[in-house]
């Protein structure tokens, strides 16, 4: 049998590191939301006892190093399944981006083996066992809008936000994760309102939200990557409404709600950055 299955990426509007715990993870507080540029996971029985990665993309991996690999691995073992799958993943989110690419395919995995081998678990199961793989596994399971707590695998779904553009760009570097939590400074940040930021998506209030956006994480990584503080500026310069880093960076988003704009935003960008999407905000949950 062969399933089809969507990865779609997240950007985080909100992104607040409370400290570091004694584990080496960072307590954080974040709101999340899905947008509509997805990967694509493909699903297919083998007959041998194994599992195998197909990706033609050269920065992913195609062993156990693939966070896909290690969802269909951890399936295997806790309800010992004695059949093997084939995962071909065709990437559309860039990788090693802040878009969780690498999370939303081995969530999409969880999910389509979940039905491939008749598990019959919950996505809170599901979400559970993601959070074995990586800190944004649990919230890609579910998708839409969230509120991220703990190292990120304490969910708390949202409304989702107003209709709106998304452009991404994403500069021609990729960015360490751990790096960018490694050589944060707390005691220099100024933490965004992440309670304002959950009460302007309910209230639907786009201005508010605009205004509340905020990410932590940018003071380690536009001081790292000046072009990412560049393409920032030059976001907002082209006519977006607000321009925010994602996650760890090094793709900023920037919100555009009115049409007659998003050309303008997008060309611009074009001029002097390589990778540019004009995607929707999805926001909505992902069926079981
Ligand atoms: C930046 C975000 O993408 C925002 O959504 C996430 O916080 C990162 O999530 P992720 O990529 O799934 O992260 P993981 O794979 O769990 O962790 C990678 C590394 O990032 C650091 N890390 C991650 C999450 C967290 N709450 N605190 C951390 O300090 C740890 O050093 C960890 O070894
Ligand atoms: N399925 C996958 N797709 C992309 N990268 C993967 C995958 N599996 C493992 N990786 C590895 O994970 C690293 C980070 O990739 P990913 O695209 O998930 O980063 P990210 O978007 O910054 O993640 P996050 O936003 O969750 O921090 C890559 O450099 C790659 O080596």
């Amino acid at each position: 049998m062969r399933l089809l299955v969507k990865a779609p990426a997240k950007i985080n509007l909100s992104l607040d590191v409370l400290h570091k715990r004694p584990d080496g993870y960072h307590e954080v507080k974040m709101v999340m939301t899905t947008i509509d540029l997805a990967d694509r996971v493909e699903l297919t029985d083998l007959y041998c006892d194994t599992i195998q990665i197909i990706s033609h993309n050269r920065f992913v991996p195609d062993d156990e190093r693939n966070l896909a690999y290690q969802a269909a691995k951890l399936l295997k073992e806790k309800f010992r399944i004695r059949r093997g799958v084939a995962i071909a993943i065709t990437k559309h989110i860039p990788v090693a981006a802040g878009l969780a690419g690498g999370s939303s395919d081995a969530a999409a995995t969880l999910r389509g083996l979940n039905k491939l081998w008749g598990l019959g678990l919950s996505l809170d199961e599901l979400a559970e066992i993601g959070a074995e793989i990586g800190s944004d596994v649990p919230f890609c399971v579910y998708g839409g809008t969230a509120v991220a707590t703990g190292r990120g695998e304490k969910i708390e779904h949202i409304p989702a936000p107003p209709p709106s553009w998304v452009i991404l760009a994403k500069p021609t570097i990729g960015v360490s994760t751990a790096e960018v939590y490694r050589n944060l400074q707390l005691q220099s940040v100024n933490h965004p309102d992440v309670d304002g930021m959950v009460a302007a998506i309910k209230e639907k209030n786009y201005e508010k939200i605009c205004a509340l956006a905020g990410n932590v994480l940018e003071s380690v990584t536009l001081n790292m990557h000046p072009e990412v503080a560049q393409i920032k500026e030059q976001m907002k310069r082209f006519g977006a409404d607000v321009s925010l880093m994602s996650g760890s960076g090094p793709t900023v988003f920037g919100l555009v709600q009115h049409d007659s704009r998003l050309q303008r935003v997008y060309n611009g960008l074009r001029g002097f950055c390589e990778h540019v999407y004009a995607v929707r905000l999805i926001g909505e949950r992902h069926e079981q």
